[in-house]
């Protein structure tokens, strides 16, 4: 199709993106090491994952005291995760505001050739500029529309529009929270492809939260998405993200092409993605509360230690925190619950 990224042969139905180098970062808490990125993607890439993103957790810039600052700075691993892919390309996730153009610039220089523009789910209007250049540089496109559980499938059609208008390639359901479930999944990309099919993609980003990651994938491959995120061993934010490892073995079930081989992407998630992560990702109580309530998972780690820090329960902080509809960007409000939470128990 005419203006769309060459994102899949004819040999694949679904183009899998795997996210552990970026996604995981929220649950490593940002601490990759030159090494622990050289040698997953030499696996992913060696098992034939074609995209992998490599990026501060919160995405380009996010290294800051208020996310988390990063071990290894990220446009170092993106270098080494371009020089080490043989056939993977190697992508980059920024949130305007987060990052900011430059940041997209080095990236490219760096060896990045997939630009992936988030925004929650009702601002994609403040993705326009970053579009324009990303496509200018030659990048291939993807947008991010986060937490789209809190939006009805025509909202986000809308929003997708915004995207597309503004030079985006593919457009993702992004269900940051894991608070989706099957159909939901299925009417929003639905709703994307009737929007915008023909002129770009639709991709789905899943979460691991209500334990239902690899059949919202599949739901959404039915539906007419063409780009399926995960993280091998699940590592990513919250219970992690839908575990490639899997979701491909499904996809062989079902007869549904990745391109990637089963075998070895069992090898890498257990030899190679495993020892990396600090440990396993839970589907725990919090998780639960996460997918449940409709809370960003990325906030985890951050509700974790202002639950710890002020006495309080971790899942009655996530709990409030969806109850509030907190949106990314917001991490500093876990205080104020803890605070809220701390002033209810004293009375
Ligand atoms: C902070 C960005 C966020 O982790 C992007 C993402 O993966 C999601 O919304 O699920
Ligand atoms: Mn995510």
């Amino acid at each position: 199709m005419t203006g769309l990224p060459n994102t899949y042969s004819d040999a694949l139905d679904v183009r899998i993106t795997d996210t552990s180098l970026r996604d995981g970062s929220h649950h490593k808490r940002h601490q990759f090491t030159a090494t622990e990125v050289r040698d997953i993607v030499t696996a992913l890439d060696g098992a034939g994952v074609p995209v992998i993103e490599v990026t501060h957790g919160d995405g380009l810039g996010g290294s800051s005291f208020n996310y988390g600052f990063s071990r290894t700075p990220e446009q170092e691993l993106i270098t080494i995760a371009a020089e080490t892919a043989r056939n993977a390309k190697i992508a980059v996730l920024m949130l305007p505001g987060v990052g900011v153009t430059d940041d997209i610039v080095i990236a490219r220089d760096n060896g990045a050739s997939v630009c992936r523009i988030a925004t929650h789910c009702t601002e994609a209007d403040v993705s326009e500029q970053h579009f324009g250049l990303a496509r200018e540089l030659g990048l291939e496109t993807v947008g991010f529309l986060m937490m789209a559980h809190s939006q009805p499938p025509e909202s986000l059609a809308k929003q997708a529009r915004i995207m597309v208008d503004a030079g985006c390639q593919c457009v993702y359901v992004v269900d940051s929270a894991g608070a989706l479930v099957l159909e939901q999944v299925a009417e929003r990309v639905s709703a994307l492809v009737a929007e915008v099919g023909g002129e770009a993609q639709v991709g789905f980003h899943g979460h691991e939260n209500l334990g239902v990651a690899v059949a919202n994938s599949v739901a959404a491959a039915r539906a007419g998405a063409v780009q399926i995120d995960g993280s091998a061993r699940r590592f990513g934010a919250g219970a992690g993200n839908t575990p490639v490892e899997a979701f491909v073995g499904v996809c062989d079930k079902l007869g549904i092409r990745t391109g990637i081989d089963f075998f070895a992407i069992a090898d890498a998630a257990e030899d190679v993605v495993r020892p990396a992560m600090p440990e396993e990702c839970l589907l725990d109580r919090s998780a639960l509360m996460m997918g449940y309530a409709g809370v960003y998972s990325s906030f985890l780690k951050h509700a974790a230690r202002q639950a710890e820090r002020y006495g309080v329960s971790e899942a009655a902080l996530l709990v409030r925190a969806g109850e509030r509809k907190l949106v990314g960007g917001q991490e500093d409000q876990l205080i104020d619950i803890a605070l809220e939470l701390q002033r209810d128990r004293h009375e």
